[in-house]
């Protein structure tokens, strides 16, 4: 697994701002959209290409155009639904799969409660977005179901992760092709699994509903 954390001011200003408990939801969607599109411009330095000749008004000549079988676009339900549209915007042939998961406040394990993609992914790059990346289990979950599928290219966007999670993804994704690419790395998880000092749940910050 590649571990890429995007060190870069702006990002760390709109982290800032989405960290911060009085920021109210219409802006921590609108950051968090901003956010997305830096981090993407580093999770997709490799999203395949094909040449492609080109007239300008002046002359002919080669640029490049993203390649088929289009790159798979897969927000993990509710909050990463908020890096969407972010993703899509940058990625324009893109093709959009759902999956919704939830942590057990409990037990911390990640449930899947829906599943909307193509059954057949082999030879599809596909990149997750998801604002969280806590203990890790429901994106090492996520990316063994695409992978299962036939994905040959996992990237996990994150706006925010937590040491723990990290640790637990190289280990139970060593040796597969998967790039995780992260704003941040914070200090650890909380007795509930939450990232410190994080940003509290963002399902609920985004959406303004407990759940
Ligand atoms: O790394 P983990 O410990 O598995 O936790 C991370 C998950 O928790 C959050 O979702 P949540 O379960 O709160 O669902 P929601 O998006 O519906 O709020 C977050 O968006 C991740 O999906
Ligand atoms: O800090 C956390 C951990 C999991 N999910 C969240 O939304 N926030
Ligand atoms: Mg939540």
């Amino acid at each position: 697994m590649r571990l890429h954390v995007v060190d870069h001011p702006l990002v760390a200003h709109k982290l800032t701002t989405l960290r911060d408990e009085r920021t109210d939801s219409p802006t921590f969607r609108r950051l968090a959209d901003e956010l997305v599109t830096l981090l993407a411009y580093e999770a997709t330095r490799d999203v395949r290409t094909e040449q492609v000749d080109v007239r300008t008004p002046v002359a002919p000549t080669t640029g490049v155009r993203l390649s088929y079988p289009r790159p798979l676009v897969v927000p993990i339900l509710r909050a990463g639904l908020g890096m969407l549209d972010g993703m899509v915007r940058l990625l324009p042939t893109a093709e959009v799969g759902f999956l919704g998961m939830v942590r057990d406040e409990d037990t911390l394990q990640a449930q899947t409660y829906a599943t909307r993609m193509p059954e057949d992914l082999s030879g599809r790059q596909v990149y997750v977005v998801d604002p969280m990346l806590a203990t890790g289990g429901t994106l090492i979950a996520a990316i063994r179901l695409l992978i299962d599928r036939g994905a040959d290219d996992v990237t996990a966007l994150c706006l925010l992760a937590a040491p723990e999670g990290v640790e637990l993804m190289e280990r139970e994704l060593a040796g597969q092709p998967v790039t995780v690419v992260t704003g941040a790395i914070d200090e650890r998880l909380n007795e509930h699994g939450f990232i410190v000092p994080g940003l509290g749940d963002a399902g609920d910050r985004l959406y303004g509903t407990v759940g």
